[in-house]
């Protein structure tokens, strides 16, 4: 498919929306590769800190920022901003895009635009809408189609060292994610802008797989702290990782994904890492959640999103829409939010006195979700 972006000339203008710990950290990777570098930031003080000190003082607070970047906001950048940007990187919360969207939808020139990527990871609420889902009705099918996605294992945030919280990505430790997009050459113009020899891009077509593979390993992420929580160890969270990795591939078959996505950085690399670190914001909800800690409690000091409490409840419309089983996920998921007010305890007994069923059992009904989802882009 032809692009209908402008052309990445080097080094190239990047317009980054969201300066929370990944739009920053995005931000900073950028930066240090010599793109000129513009972050916006809701908060009137990250963007007059970032300026006058290179420091972000609500996200990665320890790391001093490149010089490269410039920050833009508290309001949403104008048509003048935008129109100048080679490249517009989406990290917004994904319950947060749509409103967003919606605004910026109206500075997109549809014949010429700057290349669109997104690195959230989540369902919407509500609608149980992917990003791309989300991009198609706010900005059009044509967009939409030339959208691309990055996804993979790559916190942020690295373990502290020293005492000080370690930028993963800026401290050059090496680190690979998926670029995926309906439109191949803007998923090389993305992996472009962004590899590097600590940094490595691997491209792919499957945008719906790998939105979903990030979208449900946060689950599952919630269930392994869950279970490291509850005081099980290496058996246990082997088992989550390697039947949530089944779950997930089965659901991403039913909706119409390709089942070899999620054996990729996307699925089983970030699923890995989430489940297995107390790094991850949604390793931690379900680790304090099984020390019995309430959920309102976590989620008010948290201090970061943890896409996983949110897109629980779009998955189990999904699952009901698909009549698919996926038990663990459903052990996470009560009524519409999750595990509070259940019995954590019981919820895990009733999971484990499941009889035995088939190892792999993939679905043999497949495609509902993304046929429509093609449809609606025009790519049926
Ligand atoms: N932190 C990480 O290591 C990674 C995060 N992601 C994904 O990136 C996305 C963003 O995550 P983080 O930066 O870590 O979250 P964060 O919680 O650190 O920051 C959230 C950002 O969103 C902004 N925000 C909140 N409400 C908003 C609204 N209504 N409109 C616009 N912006 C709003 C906040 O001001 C903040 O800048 C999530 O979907 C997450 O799953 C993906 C890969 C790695
Ligand atoms: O998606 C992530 C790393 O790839 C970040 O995981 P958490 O949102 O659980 O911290």
């Amino acid at each position: 498919m032809p692009s209908p972006t402008r052309s990445i000339s080097e080094p190239s203008k990047v317009l980054v929306f969201g300066a929370g710990n990944f739009g920053s950290c995005l931000a900073d990777h950028l930066g240090d590769s010599d793109h000129d570098v513009y972050l916006w930031s809701r908060q009137g003080e990250v963007v007059e800190s970032l300026n006058k000190t290179h420091r972000n003082p609500m996200y990665l607070k320890d790391h001093h920022f490149s010089t490269n970047i410039t920050a833009v906001g508290p309001e949403l950048p104008g048509e003048t901003l935008i129109n100048e940007m080679d490249v517009l990187l989406f990290a917004i919360p994904t319950q947060f895009l749509r409103e967003n969207l919606e605004k910026l939808r109206l500075y997109l020139n549809k014949e010429k635009h700057p290349l669109l990527i997104f690195v959230n990871k989540g369902i919407e609420i509500g609608t149980h809408a992917l990003t791309l889902e989300i991009i198609t009705d706010t900005c059009g099918a044509g967009i939409a189609k030339a959208a691309t996605f990055i996804s993979g294992p790559s916190f942020a945030k690295e373990s502290k060292i020293c005492n000080l919280t370690c930028l993963l990505v800026v401290q050059r430790q090496p680190t690979s994610v998926s670029v995926t997009s309906f439109t191949d050459s803007e998923a090389q113009r993305a992996a472009i802008l962004f590899h590097q020899p600590h940094f490595r891009c691997y491209t792919g077509s499957d945008p719906i797989g790998t939105e979903l593979a990030g979208a449900l390993k946060n689950v599952y992420a919630i269930a392994a702290g869950a279970a490291d929580g509850l005081g099980f160890e290496n058996n246990t969270r082997a088992m989550i990782i390697t039947r949530g990795l089944a779950e997930m591939t089965r659901i991403g078959t039913a909706y119409g994904a390709d089942p070899l996505t999620f054996l990729g950085l996307a699925g089983v690399g970030d699923l890995f890492m989430s489940c297995s670190s107390p790094t991850s914001r949604n390793y931690s909800v379900g680790f304090r959640l099984g020390k019995g800690e309430s959920l309102d409690s976590i989620i008010n000091n948290l201090g970061s999103v943890a896409e996983g409490v949110t897109t629980a409840k779009g998955v189990k419309m999904i699952l009901d829409e698909l009549g698919i089983k996926a038990r663990i996920a459903t052990t996470v998921i009560y009524e519409e939010t999750i595990i509070p007010g259940k019995d954590i305890q019981a919820a895990v007994r009733e999971l484990l006195e499941l009889p035995s069923s088939k190892e792999i059992d993939l679905p043999s009904a497949t495609g509902g979700p993304a046929k429509q989802l093609m449809k609606k882009l025009g790519l049926d």
